[in-house]
């Protein structure tokens, strides 16, 4: 029982580390990470800042790993051009920008005016 548990975090991590090492945009996401990570110790944010930044975070780390397993699916069932396979590609592509937007507004909430009040003027 315990075994097929760790044995499934096991599957869920290589499917992660395999998706960074082959999809640019998640090594992108990788740097912002670090980055977003960064500017929250050195704004020292709240509790409910981070929450809210972890949120933002995982929902486009979850939406581009999605994007990838539809894009590597879809590469696997219909290598040739099909209306739906384009469809699966741009519908999970729709996702991750959805995504993204999300992570944008909720970055500039929380950071804008931290940012703006340090800014020399
Ligand atoms: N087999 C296909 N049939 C029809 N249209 C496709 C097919 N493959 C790709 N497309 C179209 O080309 C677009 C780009 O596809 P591609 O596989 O290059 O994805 P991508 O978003 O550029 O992925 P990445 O840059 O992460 O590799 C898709 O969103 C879709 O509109």
């Amino acid at each position: 029982m315990w075994h097929r548990q760790v044995a499934s975090f096991g599957y869920a991590f290589r499917g992660i580390w395999a998706a960074l090492r082959s999809e640019s945009h998640l090594q992108f996401h990788a740097v912002a990470t670090v980055v977003v990570i960064g500017g929250g110790l050195y704004f020292r944010l709240s509790l409910t800042e981070w929450a809210l930044v972890a949120l933002a975070v995982a929902g486009v780390w979850t939406a581009e790993l999605v994007n990838t397993a539809i894009e590597t699916l879809t590469n696997l069932v219909s290598p040739d051009f099909h209306p739906l396979a384009g469809k699966a590609k741009d519908v999970a592509a729709g996702a991750v920008l959805l995504a993204g937007f999300g992570a944008v507004a909720v970055g500039g909430c929380i950071f804008g005016p931290k940012i703006w009040a340090v800014w020399p003027r």
